[in-house]
């Protein structure tokens, strides 16, 4: 059997290689016969799940947004998931860069063929709208990683729907949609990324030829990290600075094709790459882009809000300068829902392998503990299974406040525009940083097999760190809120009327401070006097330094860490608000068993962020050392009633194996079978000696090296 293994690798293609040790893995290390790798499911988990007092089903639902869409999303992810051929022969992560992403394009296919083939049959095109977070969701059973075609649905055709005019549309839509073209999004260059004014390629109208000239005039002006730029996209979105008639007008989107439709070959004039080994997305091949001055036709400007006539006239349509940052507004709302998802896996993951893990002894002699039961992990886990709840329902909220400005402003109303802008803005740097720290905390609360890339916690973890930064950055988005938040506050203080969200400011500006009460409602009433209170210093720092001289936007730069405390607690207020109101009306007609647990999950949110943020309550409003002792044990009773039914609140989330991909977290619990089953798919356990051997140890052992 070793020769076996040990020939096999240099006469087969990797791939091959890799399927066809797949099937003699168990014969090279002699575990012939599986005797060990129980089959059974664990009956720690059996029992959590026996002593789960409430209807799992009832919160998949409401989660879900009814009993209709579970029933819906189970029919698309039973129709993706019966097709066997999704599953990875061998563990994606254990093979190389140029076989990851082939093996990625081949699964991106499969699933769009699935997709075309099986579900918009099912669904029509509603599979864009409300449906897409479920093809977002079922496509995690085809990727550990990135789909390089992520960028394509998520961007590429988003920025047609909302740039483009009806014939633009009419003409891109068909074709994207159904991946005659894929595209991406090239927005950010090698010197730029958070200052898009700032972005150096260029597209200048010639008259003569009706066409622009696109060109990447320095290093830094090369497109660099479009998702599917490297390898996969033929098309992509520009995002350059418009120049006709000897004016610039700033940047607009263009629609550029970069390779040949046929053959796939770059185009003259375009010079394109991946840009190499990253911290996570390493299957999305992620590109670099530049352009030596590249012809385009006219009409690939996209113009639904602004134009160039064929004689290099520029004609403004749209009624705000910002529109054309509609795709980011766009992505920055499904993010909220993207985070949302990816921490319920791995909150899913934690405590299941919790309720599965047993270690130390809690009093001598007697068996080890679930290591569930220690109240110092249950305080690491449930306030991820609250934020996850807290955050899918916020996404819920900021979409329907997205569509509604979407309807205003087709309308030729933007007046909300700038709310909408700040609340995407603050909801999507919170909502990713929280992620991210929390699945690191749940990665954390595994201990060591937390570590294993099979646990799938260290890619949740990889993938979920970006979304902080892409996008717009955490700090960068704050400040932009900060400047909505400033203006609101001097509204108020003024006496005129302010938007509903910051409604809040007209009780506080008066100066009062806020006598605590330990109910949910006293919480965020008292997180609003928090974020007040924030606005207010803010203010008065910004207003003193330019009393001592400086200028206004000095003033502003100075004030920067407080202006980002400022917006932070105003969105921690809003998220608050959003999950306690939503809680409420969606459990109205649940059982009461539902309703309990619902609630409690919503208070210990609550009491969590009350007690990560005493110091400002203590500023800020009359809270006193003893509400603050009253809110901490109201919090650790909070832990111990969730606990029965903490693995009830993860099933509810209710995720495939297949979409999980997590040894640690699958639904029968053979934790340490599938730890065993994944190792011995590592390519070094194919042959029972590995060559270095004797190139190297033998040598240095024998003292012949
Ligand atoms: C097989 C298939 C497999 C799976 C697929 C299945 C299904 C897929 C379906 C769905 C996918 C689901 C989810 C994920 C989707 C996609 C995401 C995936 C990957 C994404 C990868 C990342 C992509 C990117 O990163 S693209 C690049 C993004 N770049 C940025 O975000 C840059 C950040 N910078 C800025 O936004 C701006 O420069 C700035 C806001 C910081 C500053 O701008 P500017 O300098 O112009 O403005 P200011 O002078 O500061 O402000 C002037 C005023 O304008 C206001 N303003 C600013 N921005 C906006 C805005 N957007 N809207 C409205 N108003 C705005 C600002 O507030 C100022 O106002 P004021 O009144 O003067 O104060
Ligand atoms: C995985 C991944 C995928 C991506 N995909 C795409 C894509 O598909 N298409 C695309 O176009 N782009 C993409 N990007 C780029 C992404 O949008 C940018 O990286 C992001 O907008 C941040 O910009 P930057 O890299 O220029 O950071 P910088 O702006 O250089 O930030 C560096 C630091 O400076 C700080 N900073 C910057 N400006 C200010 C300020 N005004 N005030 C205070 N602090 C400031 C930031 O807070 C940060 O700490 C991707 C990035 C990643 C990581």
């Amino acid at each position: 059997m070793g020769t076996r293994c040990e020939g096999l690798r240099d006469s087969l293609s990797p791939i091959a290689y890799y399927e066809e040790y797949s099937h003699f893995r168990l014969d090279c290390l002699k575990i012939d016969d599986n005797k060990e790798l129980s089959m059974s499911a664990n009956e720690d988990l059996a029992k959590e799940r026996a002593r789960c007092d409430f209807n799992v089903s009832e919160i998949t639902n409401i989660l879900d947004g009814g009993i209709e869409r579970t029933k819906q999303r189970k029919k698309i992810e039973s129709i993706a998931l019966s097709n066997g051929k999704c599953c990875d022969v061998t563990p994606e992560e254990t093979l190389g860069p140029k076989e990851r992403y082939e093996n990625a394009i081949r699964k991106s296919c499969l699933y769009t063929k699935i997709v075309k083939d099986q579900v918009l049959t099912l669904t029509g095109l509603e599979v864009l709208g409300s449906n897409s977070s479920v093809l977002r969701r079922t496509a995690d059973a085809f990727f550990k990683d990135i789909s390089p075609f992520l960028l394509h649905l998520g961007m590429f055709v988003p920025t047609i729907m909302g740039q483009g005019t009806p014939e633009q549309q009419s003409y891109w839509l068909p074709r994207a949609l159904d991946f005659q073209i894929i595209g991406t999004y090239a927005q950010t260059e090698l010197g730029h990324g958070t200052f898009i004014r700032g972005l150096e390629t260029t597209a200048t109208y010639d008259p003569d030829t009706e066409e622009f000239v696109i060109h990447s005039p320095r290093l830094t002006s090369y497109k660099w990290w479009a998702g599917g730029l490297g390898k996969t996209s033929n098309y992509c979105i520009v995002v350059a600075q418009l120049y006709t008639q000897g004016k610039c007008y700033g940047i607009h989107p263009f629609i550029v094709q970069i390779r040949d439709e046929d053959t796939h070959m770059p185009l003259p004039g375009v010079r394109v790459g991946e840009i190499g080994p990253r911290m996570g997305f390493n299957t999305a091949d992620n590109g670099f882009l530049g352009f030596d001055h590249y012809r385009i036709p006219r009409n690939h400007m996209l113009m639904k809000n602004s134009q160039v006539l064929k004689d290099g006239t520029y004609v403004k349509v749209a009624s705000h300068s910002k529109l054309t940052y509609g795709t980011m507004v766009f992505v920055r709302v499904m993010l909220v829902n993207e985070v949302a998802f990816n921490l319920a896996k791995a909150a899913t993951i934690a405590v299941r392998y919790s309720a599965v893990r047993r270690q130390s002894e809690k009093i001598s002699g007697e068996p080890e503990p679930q290591i569930i039961d220690y109240v110092t992990q249950q305080h690491k886990l449930f306030v991820c299974i609250a934020t996850a709840h807290a955050l899918q329902l916020s996404s819920n909220w900021l979409w329907k406040t997205f569509s509604a400005v979407l309807a205003d402003m087709r309308g030729g109303n933007t007046e909300n525009l700038p709310e909408l802008h700040a609340l995407s803005s603050c909801l999507k740097a919170l909502s990713t940083s929280d992620s991210a720290a929390l699945i690191e905390q749940c990665r954390l609360a595994c201990g060591g097999h937390g570590y294993m890339l099979s646990s799938n916690l260290p890619l949740l973890y990889s993938f979920v760190t970006a979304t902080r930064t892409y996008e717009g950055d955490y700090t960068v988005l704050l400040l932009q809120t900060a400047r909505f938040l400033i203006k609101a506050w001097e509204q108020a203080e003024s006496g005129n009327p302010v938007t509903p969200t910051v409604s809040y400011m007209e009780e506080a500006v008066v100066g009062n401070k806020y006598k605590w009460n330990g109910s949910a409602e006293g919480i965020i009433k008292a997180a609003y006097y928090v974020a007040a209170g924030k606005i207010s210093s803010s203010v008065t720092s910004i207003r003193k330094r330019m009393k001592n001289g400086k200028a206004f936007e000095d003033a502003w730069e100075l004030t920067g860490v407080q202006l980002v405390a400022a917006a932070e607690a105003h969105c921690r207020a809003v998220i608050c608000d959003v999950y306690r109101k939503e809680t409420v009306r969606l459990t109205a007609n649940s059982s009461p068993n539902v309703k309990t647990v619902m609630d409690q999950l919503n208070m210990l949110y609550l009491s969590h962020w009350a007690l990560e943020r005493t110091g400002d309550l203590l500023r800020y409003t009359s809270t006193t050392e003893d509400d603050i002792i009253s809110c901490q044990q109201r919090y650790e009773e909070l832990l111990a009633a969730i606990r029965p039914n903490a693995v009830g609140l993860v099933d509810a989330f209710d995720f495939p194996d297949e979409i999980l991909q997590s040894t640690l977290g699958a639904y029968d619990g053979r934790v340490y079978e599938r730890l065993m089953e994944e190792a011995l798919k590592s390519p070094l356990n194919a042959e029972p000696v590995n060559r270095s051997f004797h190139q190297y140890l033998k040598p240095l052992m024998q003292g012949k090296l």
